[in-house]
């Protein structure tokens, strides 16, 4: 049994309508396009229950802190917040990062919805993933031509 993006969305979006802190109007079909994209281990274009399972626990970690930065319930963290979350998440990053972070995912006001702060944690998880799969002795360093730099960064 294999989950589509479209089956994802529907399962994710009735799991939201019941977690009425988390103020969103819920995924759009390319933000659960990405979440295949990053759990698909195997290619298929869809997940399986161990991968979906994995996914699971990687957004129930990652609501709990959008829900602890969003203090005033608004639905959205601003930027500040922002970096403090993706920090908690353990993702290590620099100011260049953060304020590409604010300005890919953030609204005119600076303020960052739960389907695009996921979206971000999704891509982040995606990206040190699939560097580390590259990176065979760990020296943090990888060697790409550009077909593999696309294969690696095109699906996401
Ligand atoms: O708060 C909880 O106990 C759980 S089980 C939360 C969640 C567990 N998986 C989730 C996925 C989305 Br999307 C939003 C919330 C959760
Ligand atoms: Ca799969």
């Amino acid at each position: 049994m294999e989950i589509s993006a479209e089956e994802l969305r529907s399962v994710l979006n009735n799991v939201l309508k019941k977690h009425k802190d988390l103020k969103t109007e819920g995924f759009v079909l390319e933000s659960c396009r990405s979440m295949i994209a990053l759990m698909d281990t195997d290619g298929s274009g869809k997940i399986n229950f161990e991968e979906f399972r994995h996914l699971w626990d990687k957004l129930k970690s990652w609501q709990k802190i959008f829900k602890h930065y969003d203090t005033d319930h608004s639905g959205t963290i601003n930027s500040y917040e922002m970096r403090n979350a993706v920090k908690d998440a353990g993702f290590c990053l620099n100011k260049q990062l953060y304020d590409i972070i604010t300005m890919r995912y953030a609204d005119k006001n600076m303020n960052i919805d739960f389907d695009s702060f996921i979206c971000c944690f999704v891509r982040l998880e995606g990206m040190f993933r699939a560097f580390h799969a590259f990176d065979k002795d760990g020296d943090g360093i990888i060697k790409l031509n550009v077909l593999e730099w696309l294969q690696l960064t095109m699906y996401a």
